[in-house]
Formats: structure tokens, C-alpha cells, sequence
């Protein structure tokens, strides 16, 4: 269960223009300008649910996944996820999520993946034998065999993905965050990736909270979306919500979003 109320998150940041006596001003007097990443957001997930979380860039989807994972700490409001505070209780909390962020890895680059994995296992405090289970199911059910030797820098990016997906449930985890997890995968890798995590929440109830820009994505693992723009959470509601928004009969849903954001001016 996630329950997140009236949370806000800026950032600082410092501004300056370009040039050579802007850089030596800058020594003595720096410009800073504060970011409003999350305003006021507020929503609960259930166990089990498949959440869509989308916005364009810049919206406030990461900052929400780094805040929910324990990696950020919002300035105020309220986050228990399964009765923790994810930044406060890091520890317990990490045994209860699994995190796959698309632009990153979790992986140890010049080591074999399964040197990764056995890192993980310990860190995680993995008992051997649900390792053990889960690493097999999820080398067949990823396809990840000769994989498992190859070292991370060695990989394809479709290739590493599944390798990230398996790494962020050796331990099991109750949720998953996927941010933009089929990013740069051929189309054969997004399925694959779409039914096997279609197929953890079937088996586990795994709840999943997904941001993504590929609406397939969405229309694949969504039962809900929340859209967020400009750091404030515009709609909660189903797919067909969305679909009020199209704009003609037979729209895309690529061409809705687009439709919802101008609509938010977002
Ligand atoms: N560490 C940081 N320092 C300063 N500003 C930040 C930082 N992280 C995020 N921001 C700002 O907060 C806002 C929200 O960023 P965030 O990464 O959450 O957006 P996003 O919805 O994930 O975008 P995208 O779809 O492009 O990945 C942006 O204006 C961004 O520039």
C-alpha cells in the first residue's frame, strides 16, 4: 500500500549567465532560482494495482520515484508505503521495493552479471534458497542463460534491461517503481518485458508503479493512470478516463496525451 498526501518538492539551483565576467560576478554573488519539482501531490495505490505515471518531461515523475524508493527526501507531506517512511526507514524499506530506472544500472559494469546478483543477495540479506528459486525462474522466464557470465559494458541495452528487471526482484519485492524501463528496446524486448511484467503482478500481486513516455506501455500495463505536469497531479483515473480527452473518434492514444497536455497546457 502507497499512501502519499500533500507532498512538495523544490530544488535549488544556481543560474548564471554565459560569458567570462558573468563567471567572475558568479565568485562573489550567486543566483539561485528554486524548481517546484512536486506541488501538493496526493494519492494512495492499493496492493496489486498497475499504475501508469506519466507527464512530459520535466513534470516531476523521477522526483516522485526517487521520493517513494528513499533516494530523495520531499521538503513536506506524508509517504508510507506499506506503513514505512521510505527515506526515514531506508533499509527495511529497500527489502520491500524493487527500482528499475531506465537511464541507469544497478548492475557493477566490468563484473559478470551474476557476480552482480550474488552482490545484490547479500546486500539484500536474500535467504539462499528464495534466491536460489527466484534466480532460476527469472533466467528462463527473461531469457537470460549465457547473460548471467557476460559483464554489464558487454551487454545491449535490450539485453542489460533484462538483466536490471531480474536484478530488481532477486529479493522478492512486494512493488516495483519501473521508470521508463523499455526505453531503446527493439520491439521484441518491450513485449517481452511488458508480458513478463504483466505476468509478476498476475503471480505475486505485485503492485507496479510505472512512468513511461511509450503509451503502449500504458495501454500494456495500466489499469490506472495518474498524469502529473508542472509538478501537480492533474488526473487520477482509469484508461477509459483518458479517452474522454480524445480528440477525435479514432485517436491515437499518443495523439490523446498530446490532446491532455495541451488541454492542462502542461
Ligand atoms: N537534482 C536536481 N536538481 C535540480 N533540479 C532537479 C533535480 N532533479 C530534478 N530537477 C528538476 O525537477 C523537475 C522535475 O524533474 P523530474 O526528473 O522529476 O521530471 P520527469 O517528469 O521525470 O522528467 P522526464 O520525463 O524528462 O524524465 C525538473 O524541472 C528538473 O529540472
Amino acid at each position: 500500500m502507497i499512501q502519499v498526501e500533500h507532498m512538495n518538492k523544490t530544488f535549488k539551483v544556481a543560474r548564471r549567465s554565459a560569458g567570462f565576467l558573468e563567471a567572475m560576478k558568479a565568485l562573489f554573488h550567486r543566483e539561485s532560482e528554486t524548481i517546484h519539482a512536486l506541488s501538493d501531490i496526493s494519492f494512495f495505490i492499493g496492493d496489486g494495482e498497475m499504475v501508469g505515471y506519466i507527464g512530459p518531461n520535466g513534470a516531476g515523475k523521477s522526483s516522485t520515484i526517487k521520493i517513494l524508493s528513499g533516494i530523495l527526501t520531499p521538503d513536506n507531506g506524508t509517504c508510507i508505503i506499506n506503513g514505512r517512511i521510505p527515506w526515514k526507514e531506508r533499509k527495511e524499506h529497500v527489502k520491500d521495493i524493487g527500482v528499475v530506472f531506465g537511464q541507469r544500472t544497478q548492475l557493477w559494469w566490468d563484473v559478470p552479471i551474476i557476480d552482480s546478483y550474488e552482490l545484490l543477495k547479500d546486500i539484500y540479506e536474500i535467504p539462499t534458497q528464495t534466491y536460489e528459486e527466484n534466480l532460476t525462474e527469472l533466467t528462463k522466464l527473461l531469457s537470460l542463460g549465457e547473460l548471467l557470465k557476460t559483464p554489464a559494458r558487454q551487454l545491449s541495452l535490450g539485453q542489460r534491461m533484462r538483466c536490471e528487471i531480474a536484478a530488481s526482484l532477486l529479493h522478492s519485492p512486494k512493488i516495483l517503481f519501473l521508470d521508463e524501463p523499455t526505453i531503446g528496446l527493439d520491439a521484441v524486448s518491450k513485449l517481452a518485458v511488458r508480458e513478463f511484467i504483466r505476468n509478476q503482478n498476475k503471480r505475486h500481486n505485485t503492485t507496479v508503479l510505472i512512468t513511461t513516455h511509450d503509451m503502449q506501455d500504458i495501454e500494456a500495463l495500466a489499469d490506472r493512470v495518474l498524469l502529473i505536469g508542472k509538478g501537480t497531479l492533474l488526473l487520477d483515473g482509469s484508461l477509459s478516463d483518458l479517452m474522454n480527452h480524445r480528440p477525435k473518434e479514432d485517436a491515437t492514444l499518443d495523439e490523446i496525451i498530446a490532446t491532455l497536455y495541451r488541454d492542462y497546457d502542461i
